[in-house]
């Protein structure tokens, strides 16, 4: 008998494998409530992430999902278990993560250009690479608003800028916390399709976080699936949909329909389990 026959698995190692860049094992989070009591707000979640992925979550309200992500962004520490971005544990804020959250929160004192550029001035960086300012822009069709104030903008421009903000240090990783969840149905589709195309430019490594089943099947290689609290995960779902995506291809796709449906069903067994 051969040697590699005999199912001796070894033990995880203690770094992750190579393609592996975001390494989420066995991570719980409790929070202590103003009053003292505990609150179970991630249990022994399990997740890796390849390089150039793009993963989405959705789950119910209160799962746990931007716990998740702040545990990622080094923004809250975790209870229990290991966190390992490229091999190292999450400690604190990383140059290689970028993150968007859901309202943009630009400086409204500093022209657009300034508020994207941010970043690089507070990292130290003293030639901030006007270039890739302006390309960033250009890219997120903010090119004509660098001079504007964010007063100036719309909802849509103004996430728009976050999102040029987030990139312009050139993160590895993008972790975005319902990024267009205040926008119009339509903006939002559009921003969709934005991202995704700066996404196939870019490669950046993206976990977003959306209740929208349509966002997340439209933009994912992986639909992570959260359970109610303590947010565990249900389901992790491969999108065999090739790319580029449109919004009027894709609901025509009989994986959207499957993907849609099975994602419903879960998270509507989620809500029932509150009854
Ligand atoms: N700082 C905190 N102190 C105590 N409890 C907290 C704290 N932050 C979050 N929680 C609780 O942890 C749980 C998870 O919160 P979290 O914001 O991660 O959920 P979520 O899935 O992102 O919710 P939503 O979809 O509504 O934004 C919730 O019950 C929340 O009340």
């Amino acid at each position: 008998m051969l040697m590699m026959d005999v199912d001796n698995t070894p033990p995880r190692p203690s770094a992750a494998p190579d393609d592996v860049l975001i390494a989420i094992d066995q991570l719980s989070k409790t929070y202590v409530s103003a009053s003292g009591a505990a609150v179970h707000a991630l249990s022994r979640i399990s997740l890796d992430i390849k390089p150039g992925e793009f993963v989405c979550v959705v789950g119910p309200s209160g799962c746990g999902k931007s716990t998740l992500l702040r545990l990622l962004a080094g923004l809250d520490g975790y209870s229990d278990g290991r966190l390992l971005l490229d091999g190292e544990a999450v400690a604190g804020p990383s140059r290689k993560v970028g993150v968007v959250f859901q309202a943009a929160n630009l400086l409204p004192w500093m022209t657009v250009r300034d508020n994207v550029r941010l970043p690089l001035r507070v990292g130290g960086k003293h030639a901030p690479a006007a270039d890739r300012i302006e390309r960033l822009l250009a890219v997120t069709g903010l090119g004509e608003f660098g001079d504007k104030y964010p007063y100036e903008l719309s909802g849509g421009m103004q996430q728009r800028a976050g999102i040029c903000r987030a990139l312009a240090r050139d993160p590895e990783i993008l972790l975005m916390d319902e990024p267009f969840g205040a926008l119009d149905a339509l903006t939002r589709e559009r921003l969709n399709l934005e991202l995704q195309r700066i996404w196939q430019e870019n490669r950046k490594t993206i976990l977003l976080i959306t209740h929208s089943i349509s966002e997340a099947i439209f933009l994912a290689d992986r639909v992570i699936v959260m359970s109610a609290r303590p947010g565990r995960i249900l389901a992790d779902l491969h999108v065999p949909i090739p790319r580029p995506r449109t919004f009027d291809d894709i609901v025509l796709h009989p994986d959207y329909a499957r993907l849609a449906k099975e994602v419903r069903g879960l998270l509507n067994a989620q809500e029932h389990g509150h009854d």
